[in-house]
């Protein structure tokens, strides 16, 4: 389908990264196998100096540094071959040829999840430049709750302003609380008040207070009377036509595209699989309503912020080159919310900005569950597949004859586009919708969005890549979706332990990339999904890192060379590569020291917390000791805590499970820091315990916020006296019960 001469876009090899990369790791590499020759021969030395307590400390130490390493090498996969992409908007052919698209967007609660903003990234996606006619947005509401129903009614009134408005005066923002924010900020497309923009602007504008003031009157007025609950409840789908009689529009009769409102079936019999159980349902509705060949998805934070998001995902889904095995599209994940200093890598920018780039080099990047512009057919069957008969698609899909009547689109796209809600359509939804249409069949484990793990988006793509699809991801200069990111601790890490959990689900089940994906996807693809499942893991080397030095400092115990031996050079090269590699890749993807510190910080914060949570979690959900949960983030912000993230103020509010294992280590290594120098000081020994005096002091020069929360702050977001005092207790235990076994 190339329009004109040439190709849709075009991949760029990044030799310089390349050669950087491949030249690191090779010294680094070599570095690592020096360290484990050091080491290994230690324990095949005959040496008389070695004692019981300094043989099994090195041992530990040896085992976390081996942890390391294995970390270390699944992560140069992303750095093999990192690519970019360009497209060219020019080539793209004319709107009558392009294919229809679903957008589905995701709720689930409407006091974590503000309807009104909610509705304001319906009306984003709505507003994307594509033909009204051959774009349909699904809205899952997982809450089943009645104000977000009427809120879909109040937002589609709404857009029969809002969409004229921004198509006559060609307006780039189209979700209209960031477009009035822009305005507001003088950031807008200034024109003046005066003309017939500005009086445009204001109707729109009045249009908008409005529609907010009737949700929230609405919430005000129904809060707590529904009969059922986000566990329980029937389903309702409605092709959404407003609130307002259509004759009092007759001004906007432009088309627009449609807007589905769906609700599941959710009863407490029935696991109803969370967001990803929403998606399938999502994907059976669409498929017998517009069946659309392609799918953006999006959690309802996360708004349209260009509206040609949609053609450009097209540039490759349409490209002939790449199309017969390409599965998605993927755009970062971008926030509005970021504060310049991001003291918690809300940007999370190492996963979008080296995992990503460095997959979309090889068979492409994982789903990141938003942002998607994923083909239908890929959660379907493997590319190219041909051949099922009835029995076989009703045994995967359930059944109903109308979606298994359109599940191929491809013969004839676009056949089934909404003429109107008849009867024995909606009939036909409800039987879908239900939540016993999943039983006996395949989805979740065949087919649509996959289930078993929290983290469905990389499980899903996960599969499918073994399936032998492919995806790309894609970063234009202007962020294409902008979504709210966690902003306190305490946020972060609850999401995070749910992700991590997840995470490590996969990796300790069968699924264990690196072993079921790499006899099915090429080896450095797996070594990429293996270490985004792994990470967690990194909460072994760390915690010994923190602790083993520390306690061995105390009692005096030397467990790496002498400051006189030239393999102290070799563990300060170590060091300093890991930390220069980790700061080059920050500095060239346009982030400040700042940022490089930040993150180093955070690992550490989460290698203590929501790395082993989130690893315990998954452990006790395998061996059926609890059951997998997703709560949904909070997405309100807390004025306070706001303030605080915006001046880089750490916020440690959060519950004791994850501030005590946090500020434990962190009073460990200021006693064994306090401990080791007055050891050195009185009892000499300097020239041995030199690196452990220097570890414990890294600790403490990045666990300054924490100290400071502990010691000089006395604001809300502090550390609690009784948070302290608990940690100095449990610090104390460790110290005493490391040091007499030991001893
Ligand atoms: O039972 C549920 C729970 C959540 N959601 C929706 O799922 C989306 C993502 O949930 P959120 O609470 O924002 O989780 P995050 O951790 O921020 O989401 C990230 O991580 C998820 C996997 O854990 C991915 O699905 C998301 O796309 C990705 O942005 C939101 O729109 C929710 O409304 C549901 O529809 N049903
Ligand atoms: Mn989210």
């Amino acid at each position: 389908m190339e329009h004109s001469s040439g190709p849709l876009n075009l991949c760029h090899v990044l030799t310089k990264s390349i050669i950087i990369n491949r030249t690191h790791m090779l010294v680094h590499a070599t570095a690592l196998s020096a360290l484990i020759y050091y080491r290994a021969s230690f324990f095949f030395s005959e040496s008389k100096s070695r004692d019981r307590a300094t043989t099994l400390a090195c041992l530990t130490m040896f085992l976390a540094e081996l942890g390391l390493s294995f970390l270390w090498l699944l992560s140069q996969a992303f750095r093999w071959r990192p690519v970019r992409r360009t497209a060219f908007p020019k080539r793209l052919p004319e709107d009558k040829e392009l294919p229809p698209i679903d957008v589905f967007v995701c709720t689930a609660d409407p006091d974590k999840e503000p309807t009104v903003n909610v509705m304001n990234t319906v009306v984003s996606a709505m507003g994307l430049d594509y033909p009204p006619e051959k774009l349909h947005v699904y809205l899952s509401d997982d809450g089943g709750s009645t104000l977000t129903l009427h809120g879909t009614r109040e937002a589609y009134d709404f857009a029969r302003w809002w969409l004229p408005f921004c198509k006559r005066y060609g307006i780039k923002t189209r979700c209209p609380k960031a477009f009035f924010k822009e305005e507001e900020d003088g950031e807008g497309i200034g024109m003046s008040s005066e003309n017939e923009f500005g009086s445009g602007k204001k109707i729109v504008k009045e249009k908008y207070e409005l529609f907010k003031e009737r949700v929230n009157k609405y919430r005000k007025r129904h809060r707590g009377d529904s009969s059922h609950t986000g566990r329980d409840h029937p389903p309702t789908i409605e092709v959404i036509r407003g609130n307002v009689p259509d004759e009092v529009m007759q001004a906007h009769q432009d088309p627009m595209p449609k807007l589905i409102h769906v609700s599941r079936e959710k009863r407490p019999s029935h696991h109803h699989h969370f967001k990803v159980g929403a998606l399938n349902v999502l994907l059976r509705v669409s498929g017998v309503m517009s069946n659309s060949p392609f799918i953006l998805v999006l959690d309802c934070d996360m708004y349209c912020n260009d509206p040609s998001s949609v053609r450009q995902a097209m540039f490759f889904h349409l490209d002939p080159r790449l199309s017969p095995s390409l599965m998605l599209v993927q755009f970062p994940q971008m926030f509005h919310n970021i504060s310049e200093n991001d003291i918690y890598d809300s940007k999370i920018r190492r996963y979008f900005s080296t995992c990503c780039v460095g997959m979309d080099g090889l068979k492409g990047p994982i789903l990141s569950g938003s942002c998607s512009y994923i083909k239908r057919e890929s959660l379907y069957r493997k590319p190219m597949q041909e051949g099922f008969d009835l029995m076989d698609l009703k045994k995967l899909f359930g059944h109903s004859n109308e979606f298994i009547r359109y599940l191929w689109q491809k013969e004839k796209p676009n056949r089934n586009t909404i003429a109107g809600d008849s009867a024995a359509l909606m009939k036909e939804t409800q039987v879908l919708t239900s939540c016993g249409y999943e039983n006996g069949t395949n989805w979740g484990q065949e087919v649509g969005f996959m289930y078993n793990s929290v983290v469905e988006d990389y499980f899903t793509s996960f599969t499918l890549h073994c399936k032998g699809w492919t995806s790309v991801f894609y970063t234009p200069s202007k962020p294409q979706f902008l979504g709210t990111a966690t902003t306190n601790l305490n946020d972060m890490l609850i999401q995070g332990m749910r992700w991590y959990s997840g995470l490590s689900r996969v990796g300790i089940s069968r699924f264990c990339p690196l072993i079921y994906g790499s006899s099915r996807m090429p080896i450095l693809q797996s070594m990429c999904y293996a270490e985004v499942s792994l990470l967690p893991l990194y909460c072994l080397p760390i915690c010994c890192f923190a602790t083993i030095p520390q306690i061995c400092l105390v009692n005096g115990i030397s467990i790496y060379p002498e400051v006189s031996s030239s393999y102290i050079m070799l563990f300060a090269f170590i060091f300093l590569s890991s930390l220069c590699k980790h700061l080059y890749e920050v500095v060239t993807s346009g982030h400040s020291v700042q940022t490089f510190l930040n993150e180093q910080r955070i690992w550490m914060i989460k290698s203590t917390t929501c790395y082993v949570y989130g690893t315990i979690d998954a452990i006790m959900t395998q061996i059926g000791m609890r059951t997998a949960s997703f709560l949904p983030t909070n997405k309100v912000d807390d004025d306070e805590q706001s303030k605080r993230y915006e001046m880089g103020i750490f916020d440690f509010q959060t519950s004791i499970m994850f501030l005590s294992p946090m500020v434990t280590l962190v009073i460990l290594n200021m006693a064994s820091f306090t401990g080791g120098v007055a050891r050195v000081l009185t009892l000499g020994g300097f020239d041995k315990l030199f690196m452990q005096i220097a570890l414990s002091f890294f600790v403490l020069v990045m666990s300054y916020p924490v100290i400071e929360a502990m010691v000089l702050r006395t604001d809300k977001g502090c550390i609690p006296r009784s948070v302290t005092m608990l940690s100095a207790f449990l610090s104390l235990v460790l110290l005493l019960l490391g040091s007499s076994f030991l001893m």
